[in-house]
């Protein structure tokens, strides 16, 4: 199964949670089930990436939960609109991010992100990310995603699209 990221379009690839042309990211890699209606990201992180000894920094958590989302919001959009990433690559940004800390992550486990859209409506989506480590549930987020279209970012154009 293709990760939801390879889809992105070049222009759009850069981010350094999940763009694939970014050498220096994170490079996340986001897994949409259909049939469950859940996406899944897995990420094992590095010994440097800690708050204190033994556990994950909370920044590096957020950003997995942040573009976790953008990719959950892509991919249950398309489902929803019945339409294939492969043909309509639609590209989301984080207009809302919360990030609840329920436990210390442990520093050393790979993590698993499982995402569900919660509201998927015009070019908004909400949506809910939980992650598990060693199938413990310390990190819950919520975040809300606007599709973009062509010309985001460019100076003088106004955001949004799709
Ligand atoms: C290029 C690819 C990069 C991918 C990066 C992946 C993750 C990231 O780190 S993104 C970087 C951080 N995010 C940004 O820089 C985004 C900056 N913000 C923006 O550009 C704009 O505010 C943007 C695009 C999010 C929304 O603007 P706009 O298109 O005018 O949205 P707008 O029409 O006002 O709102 C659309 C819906 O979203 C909701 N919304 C917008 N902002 C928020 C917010 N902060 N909180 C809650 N809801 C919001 C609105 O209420 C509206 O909902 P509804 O349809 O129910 O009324």
């Amino acid at each position: 199964m293709k990760a939801v990221q390879l889809y992105y379009p070049p222009e759009w690839a850069h981010c350094y949670g999940c763009g694939y042309l970014n050498a220096q990211g994170l490079r996340i890699e986001t897994h949409w089930h259909p049939e469950r209606g859940e996406s899944e990201t897995r990420f094992t992180p590095k010994p440097y990436h800690t708050a204190i000894p033994g556990f994950v920094y909370g920044g590096l958590l957020a950003s997995l939960v942040d573009c976790h989302s953008t990719a959950t919001a892509a991919a249950a959009k398309a489902q929803a609109e019945g339409l294939s990433l492969e043909a309509h690559p639609l590209r989301f940004v984080t207009a809302s991010l919360k990030v609840d800390y329920l436990k210390p992550t442990p520093l050393g486990p790979e993590l698993l992100l499982v995402g569900r859209a919660r509201e998927v409506k015009g070019k908004k989506v909400v949506v809910e990310t939980e992650l598990f480590a060693e199938g413990v549930l310390t990190v819950r987020g919520e975040a809300v995603l606007v599709q973009i279209g062509e010309g985001f970012g460019r100076s003088g154009s106004a955001p949004g699209g799709g």
